[in-house]
């Protein structure tokens, strides 16, 4: 049965690379929004419909974000579709950047915003695509085999803020359906789930992947997930910027866009792409 208690919630809707979001502004840290309410909102059926939620709060008024408020005014307190935690979203973030625009809270140009994996620094076109630092990738050893529908594939570790694991495949067909998460060998290799990338090769520093997502399921792109893609793949190649001094930048396809990635000689990592709000609105009393 509803309950006729829950008060109206206001939202906005939004995607990077139709990686899609509930907005959720709550500027004072005062809505309980409970895994069962983000599972809700999530729902593309009986709810509003997105991968996560981005619920959007001072700094100071977060527990988990409260050491960072000095250099990042804004939180962005970020959940899977099914209501867990991450550390990190890179679509995510950007879009979060654009919604602080749009309300007022940003101007175009720089602004830091405080995550679950530290403070990452946006750059903010006044329209258009915006750019985030998402700090560096790290590659922890050991060998890991994913596999789908009985197939498998060799594949890397790589952390964004965020577990995944990059597989080369030759055809991104090969991964299937993806309606499961992929499965992965060792069994004790990802404690806290993993997101698994799919990736096949278009060109020169070109690659297209497909990813499932610990916590949302298959998604149409992952920030994060292009960022530890863009790595693995470069590593593959022999091309590492620590070594050559020069940044290597390689495009992204994803199936709901591009992004563009850039490596840094310091290791940083920094992600190119879109960022829309495309509707607001106020949910019912008593439906959340
Ligand atoms: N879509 C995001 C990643 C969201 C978090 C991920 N599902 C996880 O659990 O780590 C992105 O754009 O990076």
């Amino acid at each position: 049965m509803t309950s006729t208690t829950s008060p109206p919630l206001r939202f906005l809707k939004g995607h990077g690379t139709e990686n899609d979001f509930v907005i959720v502004p709550d500027p004072d840290g005062l809505i309980d929004l409970s895994p069962a309410a983000v599972a809700r909102l999530c729902d593309r059926r009986a709810g509003i419909g997105a991968d996560g939620v981005l619920r959007v709060v001072r700094s100071a008024a977060h527990p988990e974000a409260r050491g960072m408020a000095d250099e990042a005014e804004w939180f962005m307190d970020y959940r899977n579709a099914d209501g867990s935690i991450a550390e990190m979203c890179g679509n995510g973030v950007r879009v979060f950047a654009r919604y602080l625009q749009r309300a007022g809270h940003a101007e175009a140009g720089e602004l830091a915003v405080a995550t679950r994996a530290g403070v990452r620094r946006v750059h903010l076109a006044k329209d258009g695509d915006v750019t985030v630092r998402m700090g560096a990738a790290t590659l922890p050893d050991g060998e890991v085999t994913v596999s789908v529908d009985g197939r498998s594939w060799p594949a890397r570790n790589v952390g964004m803020g965020n577990p995944h694991a990059v597989a080369f495949v030759a055809d991104l067909a090969d991964a299937g359906k993806l309606y499961d998460a992929p499965g992965y060998s060792p069994a004790g290799a990802y404690p806290d789930g993993v997101n698994v990338e799919f990736v096949v090769d278009r060109g020169p520093r070109h690659v297209a992947m497909r990813v499932h997502e610990r916590g949302s399921g298959e998604t149409r792109s992952c920030g994060t997930g292009a960022c530890a893609v863009m790595v693995a793949a470069a590593r593959r190649d022999g091309v590492d910027p620590a070594v050559t001094g020069r940044p290597e930048t390689y495009t992204v396809d994803v199936p709901g866009g591009r992004l563009v990635v850039t490596e840094h000689p310091d290791g940083t990592v920094e992600m190119t792409g879109p960022a829309v709000i495309l509707a607001e609105g106020t949910t019912v009393a008593g439906w959340l």
